[in-house]
């Protein structure tokens, strides 16, 4: 059987998506579809074409389409979701969640009728509850549904740290676990440069800056931008997840997944570390916490639980 180039269905091309469509043909995963509405299907093609014809002088033999039409996306392998409207300053992304909850739930219908296989990413926010919409309106398998938000605030942890030690962002290893808000836990004693601990390196008062500027690091972006949030860094948190799924990497990531008992946390969706290889989620670490740390989970937890309840008649889980 001739072997074929994978399908990579990106939803939305706005600022994220686009960014997203690019970075992953620069990396030569497979072919990429851009989605968006009807309304904007010239500007969608436009931008695809615009990528398309970077292509010879990037020398990568991926290809790029625009469109409005799902039959386009067909049996792709990974779909990631960035449709939505994006937060502004003074907003939280808890703002934008009766918004975004019918466009992602209409996009999963979609994705479900013409991609019944495929691994999917979602990005739009607020994500946890987003997560949760796409598991319940895709009623896809928990290890296909995989949110995005751990691999890009552990990027700003990491960036941070690198940054305080005049160091390479290469050796800095640690994570965030939680959802994807003010309230996310930066993981200090799972936290390491070159394999020593930060905390033998920094002064507690700057870890603890480093911590409270990475739970804020969304809105840090979005009030320098003024007018839409941060893209760079979250498309390539996005190609990384897909990397991993696509080559079957076994990559050990934060992604935000369906816990059933992890953690001591049932039928919620949350940022975990976890194997995302060929089968998607394929396995969630659950480490062990100290008081203090499970109490600034619990605090998370609870948010994301809230969110939750707004589109799920009131119900705080899946
Ligand atoms: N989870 C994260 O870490 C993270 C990071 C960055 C952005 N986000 C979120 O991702 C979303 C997108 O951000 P952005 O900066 O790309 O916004 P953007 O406004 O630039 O792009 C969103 C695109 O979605 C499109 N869209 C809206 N409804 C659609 C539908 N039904 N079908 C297809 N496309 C549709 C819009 O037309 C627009 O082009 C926002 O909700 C943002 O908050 C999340
Ligand atoms: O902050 C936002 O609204 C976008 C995204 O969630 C981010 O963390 O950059």
């Amino acid at each position: 059987m001739a072997i074929r180039r994978n399908k990579i269905t990106v939803v939305g091309a706005g600022f994220t998506g686009a960014t997203t469509a690019l970075m992953l043909a620069q990396k030569e995963l497979g072919d990429v579809v851009l989605v968006d509405i009807p309304q904007l299907e010239n500007p969608t093609k436009g931008k695809a074409l615009d990528m398309m014809e970077s292509t010879p002088v990037q020398g990568i033999d991926s290809k790029i389409i625009g469109t409005s039409n799902y039959e386009d996306t067909k049996d792709s392998s990974v779909v990631i979701i960035t449709a939505g409207i994006a937060r502004k300053p003074g907003m939280s992304r808890d703002d934008l969640v009766n918004t975004n909850a019918g466009i992602v739930k209409s996009v999963c219908e979609n994705i479900k009728a013409t991609s019944p296989d495929a691994y999917v990413i979602i990005l739009s926010n607020p994500v946890d509850a987003m997560t949760f919409v796409a598991y319940q309106s895709l009623g896809f398998p928990k290890n296909r549904v995989i949110g995005q938000s751990g691999v890009l605030d552990t990027a700003r942890y990491c960036t941070f740290i690198a940054e305080e030690l005049n160091v390479s962002t290469e050796d800095v290893r640690g994570f965030v676990l939680g959802g994807h808000g003010d309230d996310m836990v930066p993981l200090v004693r799972y936290s390491n440069v070159g394999g020593i601990p930060i905390e033998k390196l920094i002064p507690a008062d700057r870890i603890e800056a480093i911590v409270q500027r990475t739970r804020v690091g969304g809105g840090e972006i979005v009030n320098l931008l003024g007018n839409g949030s941060a893209y760079y860094a979250p498309a390539a948190s996005l190609v990384q997840m897909t990397e991993a799924i696509l080559k079957d990497k076994k990559r050990i990531l934060p992604v935000i997944a369906l816990l059933e008992g992890e953690y001591g946390y049932n039928n919620l969706f949350m940022g975990v570390p976890v194997i995302l290889g060929g089968d998607g989620i394929e396995r969630i670490f659950e480490l062990e916490l100290s008081a203090e740390e499970k109490e600034a989970l619990q605090k998370s937890a609870n948010s994301v639980r809230g969110v939750i309840a707004i589109v799920n008649g009131g119900n705080t889980g899946a």
